[in-house]
């Protein structure tokens, strides 16, 4: 079954609609297992004190307060905008290479139409054409938040980056960056052309390269070995936050995003070799009843049937109309 995905989200929380009490004491929305990992809430209530602070004990971590904000979440996947070794056709892998002009403009398009899609909570890879692809299209959202890249790595890091101010925080989305969802490592192959590889290899041995499931490149990763990786890190870190309530933006790559389509859409690792995603397309499924259902590639923030996909959906857009 061949697959070719785009999407395209909505909603944002228009701020007076975002109860405090849905993360009370919290910042910037962290979510659970991260706030678990990296702060606890300090009990104090001087202005000039920090409000949280890199985690001693992560049993103190969860205020008795937390609940459950929701029975549903909107999760949004978007592949990156075109790089500049895309333009090349070079494999990439995890060489680290920023947008072109294109790809810019096919990030902030991407912006254009998940405007009306609530995010609480975005996950990049650690590769900035990924991190470059969430902030620019989150520079198009109707909430007007700010996204924030949470800084873990060091204790100086956390420390150094916090916000003092509850209601600018409140008015922040956390960026969570996670290696995790790089790119499929590419090897021997990272830096070569596409097609000069397959004049030299063959068509089909690089087509086996860059689609089979269980096949690697010469020293790099096969999907399969990304799956391990990337969707493992999707299970205990993103899918909590959506079964929390909470909606989650993915701003990652080609492969790293097909192994998490697959394991979403329950592809067999037949079906996920003619998987391919567009660059700067973003797709959207509602998670809900513990179950994923995609919701394909809405054509602009202003398509009627984006909004009937979630009663949820709808009403967020309706908060945006008339608070914005
Ligand atoms: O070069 C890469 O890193 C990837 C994505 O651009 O290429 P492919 O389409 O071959 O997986």
């Amino acid at each position: 079954m061949a697959t070719v995905v785009s999407h395209q989200a909505i909603a944002s929380h228009k701020p007076s609609s975002f109860k405090a009490s849905h993360f009370p004491k919290e910042p910037l929305n962290v979510p659970i297992k991260l706030r678990q990992k990296q702060f606890k809430i300090q009990a104090t209530s001087s202005s000039q004190a920090p409000l949280l602070d890199p985690v001693l004990s992560p049993s103190k971590t969860i205020p008795q307060s937390y609940k459950k904000k929701s029975n549903e979440a909107s999760l949004i996947l978007i592949r990156h905008g075109e790089s500049l070794w895309n333009e090349k056709n070079l494999f990439t892998g995890c060489v680290d290479v920023p947008l072109t002009e294109k790809g810019v403009a096919e990030a902030i398009q991407a912006g254009k139409r998940i405007s009306n899609i609530p995010v609480d909570l975005i996950f990049t890879s650690s590769l900035i054409r990924a991190q470059m692809t969430a902030m620019l299209a989150m520079t198009q959202h109707r909430c007007k938040k700010v996204p924030i890249i949470l800084h873990d790595e060091s204790e100086k890091a956390q420390t150094w980056s916090h916000v003092f101010s509850e209601e600018t925080r409140k008015q922040s989305i956390p960026v969570i960056a996670a290696w995790q969802l790089n790119e499929r490592m590419y090897g021997e192959l990272q830096g070569l052309n596409k097609e000069e590889t397959a004049e030299r290899y063959g068509t089909q041995q690089v087509h086996e390269w860059r689609r089979s499931y269980h096949i690697p490149p010469p020293k790099g990763e096969s999907l399969e070995m990304c799956a391990e990786r990337a969707v493992a890190y999707f299970e205990d870190n993103i899918q909590p936050e959506l079964a929390f309530g909470n909606n989650v933006l993915i701003a990652a790559h080609g492969n790293s995003l097909r192994s998490i389509i697959m394991y979403l859409d329950k592809l067999t690792s037949q079906e996920v070799t003619s998987l391919e995603l567009s660059t700067g397309l973003p797709l959207l499924y509602i998670f809900k009843d513990r179950k994923f259902m995609r919701r394909g590639s809405p054509v602009g923030p202003t398509e009627a049937g984006v909004y009937a996909y979630t009663k949820r959906l709808a009403q967020y857009r309706q908060t945006l109309d008339e608070t914005l």
